[in-house]
């Protein structure tokens, strides 16, 4: 939460001419509510499970750049659609850099609490080993902007097919 996944996402996808998805907007357009109010009346549980079904559908499309939620890979049926159909990129931020870049914002459900960096923090340890352990790529947010970010993703992953297709 905070990585920039939606933001470097849908700018990537703008530069590449790919068509951008977000998880948690589909679900929203699915649903009709907000991810918090899924919250509420589902459960974590219940969000999960819409969010499984709906990373299924939006990792069988081509040509795309999807921004996941981040805790999409606490499933592994996620991370196998992930690792099966995409390119997969980690977008790094420190604890500190996640919340000052959260804590506006009251539509994560996850950080409403007493102590969200805490929660941040609790997070950012169960869930950067997974990260690193499916990503193709691993990219440090903290010194760039969105753009400059998407810029550079955009460079090395023509770099990379590149160097496959020579
Ligand atoms: N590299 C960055 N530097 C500064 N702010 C950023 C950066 N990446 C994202 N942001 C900002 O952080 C906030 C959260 O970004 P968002 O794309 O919603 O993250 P995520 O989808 O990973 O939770 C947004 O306001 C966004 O503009
Ligand atoms: O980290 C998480 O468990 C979540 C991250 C959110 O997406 P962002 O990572 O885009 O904030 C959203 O899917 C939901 O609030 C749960
Ligand atoms: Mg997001």
């Amino acid at each position: 939460m905070g990585a920039g996944k939606t933001t470097i996402g849908r700018s990537l996808a703008r530069l590449s001419n790919k068509t951008f998805y977000d998880a948690d907007h589909e679900i929203e357009a699915r649903t009709g509510v907000r991810v918090p109010i899924i919250f509420e009346i589902e459960g974590e549980a219940g969000f999960r499970a819409r969010e499984v079904e709906t990373i299924r559908a939006l990792t069988a499309l081509n040509d795309i750049v999807l921004a996941t939620g981040g805790g999409a890979v606490l499933n592994p049926a996620n991370r196998e659609c992930l690792r099966k159909h995409g390119f997969v990129i980690y977008l790094r931020a420190s604890v500190e850099e996640l919340y000052q870049r959260t804590r506006q914002d009251k539509n994560r459900p996850l950080l409403q609490t007493a102590n969200p960096r805490a929660k941040l923090e609790q997070l950012y340890t169960e869930r950067d080993p997974i990260y690193r352990e499916l990503a193709d790529l691993v990219v440090d947010t903290g010194r760039q902007g969105v753009q400059q970010l998407a810029q550079s993703i955009l460079t090395e992953l023509s770099q990379r097919h590149d160097i496959r297709s020579s």
